[in-house]
Protein backbone atom coordinates (compact mmCIF):
# COMPACT_ATOMS: atom_id res chain seq x y z
CA UNK A 1 0.00 0.00 0.00
CA UNK A 2 1.21 3.32 -1.01
CA UNK A 3 1.58 6.59 1.99
CA UNK A 4 -1.70 7.90 -0.57
CA UNK A 5 -3.24 4.64 -0.38
CA UNK A 6 -2.29 4.34 3.55
CA UNK A 7 -3.28 8.30 4.28
CA UNK A 8 -6.83 7.97 2.63
CA UNK A 9 -8.02 4.68 4.36
CA UNK A 10 -6.98 6.82 7.58
CA UNK A 11 -9.01 9.56 6.00
CA UNK A 12 -12.20 7.31 5.34
CA UNK A 13 -12.02 6.06 8.34
CA UNK A 14 -12.39 9.72 10.05
CA UNK A 15 -14.51 10.90 7.76
CA UNK A 16 -16.87 8.02 8.67
CA UNK A 17 -16.83 8.93 12.19
CA UNK A 18 -18.15 12.61 11.41
CA UNK A 19 -20.95 11.29 9.16
CA UNK A 20 -22.25 9.53 11.92
CA UNK A 21 -22.28 12.64 14.21
CA UNK A 22 -23.25 15.38 11.83
CA UNK A 23 -25.56 14.84 8.75
CA UNK A 24 -25.37 15.97 5.40
CA UNK A 25 -28.32 18.41 5.81
CA UNK A 26 -27.15 20.28 9.13
CA UNK A 27 -23.45 20.61 7.38
CA UNK A 28 -25.24 22.08 4.31
CA UNK A 29 -27.42 24.45 6.40
CA UNK A 30 -24.12 25.67 8.21
CA UNK A 31 -22.52 25.95 4.60
CA UNK A 32 -25.48 28.12 3.84
CA UNK A 33 -24.81 30.61 6.58
CA UNK A 34 -21.03 30.94 6.00
CA UNK A 35 -19.40 33.89 4.40
CA UNK A 36 -19.65 33.88 0.22
CA UNK A 37 -16.71 32.65 -1.08
CA UNK A 38 -14.06 34.65 -2.19
CA UNK A 39 -12.77 34.05 -6.28
CA UNK A 40 -9.84 31.94 -5.91
CA UNK A 41 -8.86 31.96 -9.50
CA UNK A 42 -8.29 36.19 -9.11
CA UNK A 43 -6.61 35.79 -6.15
CA UNK A 44 -3.71 33.53 -7.51
CA UNK A 45 -3.69 35.05 -11.11
CA UNK A 46 -1.76 38.43 -9.45
CA UNK A 47 0.34 40.62 -11.26
CA UNK A 48 3.61 38.95 -10.35
CA UNK A 49 3.78 35.54 -8.99
CA UNK A 50 1.67 34.84 -5.89
CA UNK A 51 2.20 32.84 -2.62
CA UNK A 52 0.22 30.15 -1.00
CA UNK A 53 1.57 29.62 2.15
CA UNK A 54 0.24 26.99 4.09
CA UNK A 55 -0.45 25.99 8.01
CA UNK A 56 1.71 22.55 8.48
CA UNK A 57 1.83 21.17 11.79
CA UNK A 58 3.65 17.41 10.64
CA UNK A 59 4.10 15.57 7.44
CA UNK A 60 4.15 11.68 6.20
CA UNK A 61 8.00 13.12 5.15
CA UNK A 62 9.16 14.70 7.74
CA UNK A 63 7.40 14.05 11.15
CA UNK A 64 6.61 16.93 13.70
CA UNK A 65 7.70 20.35 12.02
CA UNK A 66 5.94 23.06 14.19
CA UNK A 67 3.69 23.16 17.04
CA UNK A 68 1.69 25.99 15.80
CA UNK A 69 -0.65 26.43 19.23
CA UNK A 70 -2.17 29.24 17.15
CA UNK A 71 -2.71 28.98 13.71
CA UNK A 72 -4.82 31.87 13.01
CA UNK A 73 -2.09 33.89 14.12
CA UNK A 74 0.63 32.17 11.80
CA UNK A 75 -2.42 32.77 8.87
CA UNK A 76 -2.58 36.57 10.08
CA UNK A 77 0.98 37.17 9.91
CA UNK A 78 1.40 35.06 6.58
CA UNK A 79 -1.31 37.63 4.92
CA UNK A 80 0.77 40.60 6.22
CA UNK A 81 4.10 39.59 4.66
CA UNK A 82 1.60 39.27 1.03
CA UNK A 83 0.54 35.63 0.61
CA UNK A 84 -2.46 35.75 -1.83
CA UNK A 85 -4.35 32.64 0.00
CA UNK A 86 -3.83 30.35 2.65
CA UNK A 87 -3.68 26.61 2.75
CA UNK A 88 -4.83 24.64 5.92
CA UNK A 89 -4.13 21.32 5.67
CA UNK A 90 -7.14 19.65 8.13
CA UNK A 91 -6.22 16.30 7.72
CA UNK A 92 -5.52 15.26 11.85
CA UNK A 93 -3.51 11.80 11.29
CA UNK A 94 -0.60 12.52 9.95
CA UNK A 95 -0.35 16.51 9.12
CA UNK A 96 -2.21 17.48 13.07
CA UNK A 97 -4.40 19.98 11.01
CA UNK A 98 -8.38 19.76 11.79
CA UNK A 99 -11.59 21.90 10.55
CA UNK A 100 -11.43 24.06 14.31
CA UNK A 101 -8.01 25.27 12.35
CA UNK A 102 -9.46 26.08 9.11
CA UNK A 103 -12.41 27.90 10.70
CA UNK A 104 -9.79 29.86 13.30
CA UNK A 105 -8.41 30.90 10.06
CA UNK A 106 -11.01 32.01 8.10
CA UNK A 107 -12.50 34.10 11.01
CA UNK A 108 -8.52 36.06 11.22
CA UNK A 109 -7.83 37.00 7.45
CA UNK A 110 -9.51 37.94 4.21
CA UNK A 111 -7.51 36.21 1.43
CA UNK A 112 -8.70 33.47 0.30
CA UNK A 113 -8.22 29.92 2.31
CA UNK A 114 -7.52 26.88 0.83
CA UNK A 115 -9.07 23.17 2.75
CA UNK A 116 -6.05 21.03 2.13
CA UNK A 117 -7.37 17.24 2.84
CA UNK A 118 -8.25 14.51 0.59
CA UNK A 119 -11.05 14.58 -0.29
CA UNK A 120 -12.69 11.49 -1.20
CA UNK A 121 -16.59 12.55 -1.42
CA UNK A 122 -18.72 15.49 -1.87
CA UNK A 123 -19.81 15.60 1.92
CA UNK A 124 -15.73 16.94 2.73
CA UNK A 125 -16.68 19.43 0.12
CA UNK A 126 -19.62 20.78 2.29
CA UNK A 127 -18.05 20.42 5.06
CA UNK A 128 -14.92 22.52 3.35
CA UNK A 129 -17.48 25.65 2.58
CA UNK A 130 -19.55 24.97 6.35
CA UNK A 131 -15.66 26.00 8.10
CA UNK A 132 -15.26 28.90 5.57
CA UNK A 133 -13.11 27.69 2.93
CA UNK A 134 -13.00 29.13 -0.32
CA UNK A 135 -10.80 26.09 -2.58
CA UNK A 136 -10.48 23.09 -1.72
CA UNK A 137 -7.95 20.25 -3.24
CA UNK A 138 -8.87 17.63 -5.01
CA UNK A 139 -5.58 15.00 -5.62
CA UNK A 140 -6.03 13.19 -9.33
CA UNK A 141 -4.39 10.18 -7.74
CA UNK A 142 -6.58 9.77 -5.16
CA UNK A 143 -9.75 9.58 -7.68
CA UNK A 144 -11.31 7.76 -10.36
CA UNK A 145 -12.15 10.10 -13.69
CA UNK A 146 -15.67 10.18 -12.92
CA UNK A 147 -15.70 10.99 -8.97
CA UNK A 148 -13.09 13.76 -10.13
CA UNK A 149 -15.91 14.94 -12.80
CA UNK A 150 -18.23 14.98 -10.17
CA UNK A 151 -16.15 16.65 -7.17
CA UNK A 152 -14.97 19.79 -9.50
CA UNK A 153 -18.49 19.79 -10.64
CA UNK A 154 -19.83 19.92 -7.42
CA UNK A 155 -17.11 22.41 -5.71
CA UNK A 156 -17.89 24.77 -8.25
CA UNK A 157 -22.10 24.81 -8.05
CA UNK A 158 -21.16 25.15 -4.15
CA UNK A 159 -19.24 28.24 -4.45
CA UNK A 160 -15.51 26.64 -3.73
CA UNK A 161 -12.87 26.78 -6.55
CA UNK A 162 -11.35 23.41 -6.75
CA UNK A 163 -7.45 23.24 -7.14
CA UNK A 164 -6.68 20.11 -9.05
CA UNK A 165 -3.23 18.09 -7.71
CA UNK A 166 -1.17 16.50 -10.70
CA UNK A 167 2.03 14.93 -10.58
CA UNK A 168 2.35 13.44 -13.89
CA UNK A 169 1.48 13.82 -17.61
CA UNK A 170 -1.65 11.43 -17.17
CA UNK A 171 -2.77 13.27 -14.40
CA UNK A 172 -2.39 16.66 -16.45
CA UNK A 173 -4.73 15.08 -19.30
CA UNK A 174 -7.49 13.91 -16.62
CA UNK A 175 -7.44 17.28 -15.07
CA UNK A 176 -7.87 19.26 -18.26
CA UNK A 177 -10.38 16.77 -19.96
CA UNK A 178 -12.17 17.16 -16.15
CA UNK A 179 -12.70 20.83 -16.60
CA UNK A 180 -10.03 22.08 -13.75
CA UNK A 181 -9.47 26.28 -13.56
CA UNK A 182 -6.53 25.63 -11.47
CA UNK A 183 -3.81 23.01 -11.94
CA UNK A 184 -1.53 22.48 -8.62
CA UNK A 185 1.69 20.21 -10.12
CA UNK A 186 2.96 18.98 -6.90
CA UNK A 187 6.63 17.75 -6.92
CA UNK A 188 6.06 15.71 -4.40
CA UNK A 189 5.16 11.87 -5.20
CA UNK A 190 2.83 11.44 -2.63
CA UNK A 191 3.05 7.13 -3.04
CA UNK A 192 7.37 7.92 -2.59
CA UNK A 193 6.85 11.37 -0.91
CA UNK A 194 10.34 12.02 -3.00
CA UNK A 195 10.42 15.73 -3.99
CA UNK A 196 11.50 16.08 -7.79
CA UNK A 197 11.38 20.11 -8.27
CA UNK A 198 12.08 19.55 -12.19
CA UNK A 199 8.29 18.18 -11.87
CA UNK A 200 6.70 21.38 -12.56
CA UNK A 201 8.87 22.21 -15.35
CA UNK A 202 8.47 18.84 -17.22
CA UNK A 203 4.24 18.96 -16.99
CA UNK A 204 3.88 23.28 -17.20
CA UNK A 205 4.08 23.23 -21.00
CA UNK A 206 1.03 19.85 -21.44
CA UNK A 207 -1.29 22.72 -19.47
CA UNK A 208 -3.17 24.51 -21.74
CA UNK A 209 -2.54 28.38 -21.28
CA UNK A 210 -5.62 30.09 -19.06
CA UNK A 211 -5.33 27.36 -16.25
CA UNK A 212 -3.85 29.09 -13.40
CA UNK A 213 -1.08 26.76 -12.57
CA UNK A 214 0.48 26.38 -8.92
CA UNK A 215 3.89 24.66 -8.31
CA UNK A 216 3.24 22.88 -5.24
CA UNK A 217 6.32 21.89 -2.54
CA UNK A 218 9.76 22.02 -2.19
CA UNK A 219 10.10 26.00 -2.16
CA UNK A 220 12.89 26.36 0.37
CA UNK A 221 13.13 30.39 -0.05
CA UNK A 222 13.25 33.20 -3.32
CA UNK A 223 15.85 31.01 -5.68
CA UNK A 224 13.11 28.05 -5.40
CA UNK A 225 10.35 30.60 -6.61
CA UNK A 226 11.81 32.25 -8.79
CA UNK A 227 12.97 28.80 -10.85
CA UNK A 228 9.30 27.62 -10.64
CA UNK A 229 8.06 31.45 -12.09
CA UNK A 230 10.73 30.54 -15.14
CA UNK A 231 9.42 27.17 -15.48
CA UNK A 232 5.28 28.73 -16.20
CA UNK A 233 4.09 29.24 -12.34
CA UNK A 234 1.57 31.28 -11.83
CA UNK A 235 1.70 30.69 -8.37
CA UNK A 236 3.48 28.34 -5.32
CA UNK A 237 2.24 26.88 -2.43
CA UNK A 238 4.91 26.42 0.53
CA UNK A 239 4.57 24.52 4.25
CA UNK A 240 7.76 23.43 5.56
CA UNK A 241 10.43 26.36 4.60
CA UNK A 242 7.71 28.93 6.24
CA UNK A 243 6.65 26.85 9.72
CA UNK A 244 9.92 25.74 10.25
CA UNK A 245 11.75 29.26 9.82
CA UNK A 246 12.17 31.76 12.81
CA UNK A 247 10.11 34.85 10.95
CA UNK A 248 7.51 33.20 8.72
CA UNK A 249 6.28 37.03 7.77
CA UNK A 250 9.53 37.79 6.60
CA UNK A 251 10.05 35.11 4.65
CA UNK A 252 6.46 35.41 3.04
CA UNK A 253 7.62 39.06 2.64
CA UNK A 254 10.70 37.32 0.49
CA UNK A 255 8.72 34.94 -1.87
CA UNK A 256 6.21 37.72 -2.67
CA UNK A 257 8.65 40.10 -3.38
CA UNK A 258 10.91 37.69 -5.94
CA UNK A 259 7.98 37.13 -7.37
CA UNK A 260 6.63 40.47 -7.99
CA UNK A 261 10.10 41.18 -9.93
CA UNK A 262 9.12 42.41 -13.36
CA UNK A 263 12.12 40.17 -15.46
CA UNK A 264 9.60 36.97 -14.14
CA UNK A 265 6.28 38.28 -16.08
CA UNK A 266 6.60 37.61 -19.62
CA UNK A 267 7.25 33.54 -18.66
CA UNK A 268 3.85 33.06 -17.34
CA UNK A 269 0.61 32.57 -19.37
O1 LIG B 1 4.27 16.87 2.99
C1 LIG B 1 4.21 15.63 2.92
O2 LIG B 1 5.04 14.87 3.43
C2 LIG B 1 3.05 14.99 2.22
C3 LIG B 1 2.99 13.60 2.19
C4 LIG B 1 1.92 12.97 1.59
C5 LIG B 1 0.90 13.70 1.02
C6 LIG B 1 0.96 15.10 1.04
C7 LIG B 1 2.02 15.73 1.62
N1 LIG B 1 2.10 17.10 1.67
C8 LIG B 1 1.10 17.95 1.16
C9 LIG B 1 1.68 18.97 0.29
O3 LIG B 1 1.47 18.86 -0.90
C10 LIG B 1 2.52 20.04 0.88
O4 LIG B 1 2.12 20.26 2.20
C11 LIG B 1 2.52 21.38 0.16
O5 LIG B 1 2.68 21.25 -1.22
C12 LIG B 1 3.68 22.23 0.71
O6 LIG B 1 4.90 21.54 0.52
P1 LIG B 1 6.22 21.93 1.31
O7 LIG B 1 6.48 23.39 1.07
O8 LIG B 1 7.29 21.08 0.72
O9 LIG B 1 5.95 21.66 2.75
Amino acid sequence: MSVLDEIIEGVRADLAERQARVGLDELKERAGKARPAKDGVAALRGEGVTVICEVKRSSPSKGALAAIADPAGLAADYETGGAAAISVLTEQRRFGGSLADLEAVRARVDIPVLRKDFIVTAYQLWEARAYGADLALLIVAALEQPALVSLIERAESIGLTPIVEVHDEDEVERAVDAGARIIGVNARDLKTLKVDRGTFERLAPEIPDGIVKIAESGVRGPHDLIAYANAGADSVLVGESLVTGRDPKGAVADLVAAGAHPALRHGRS
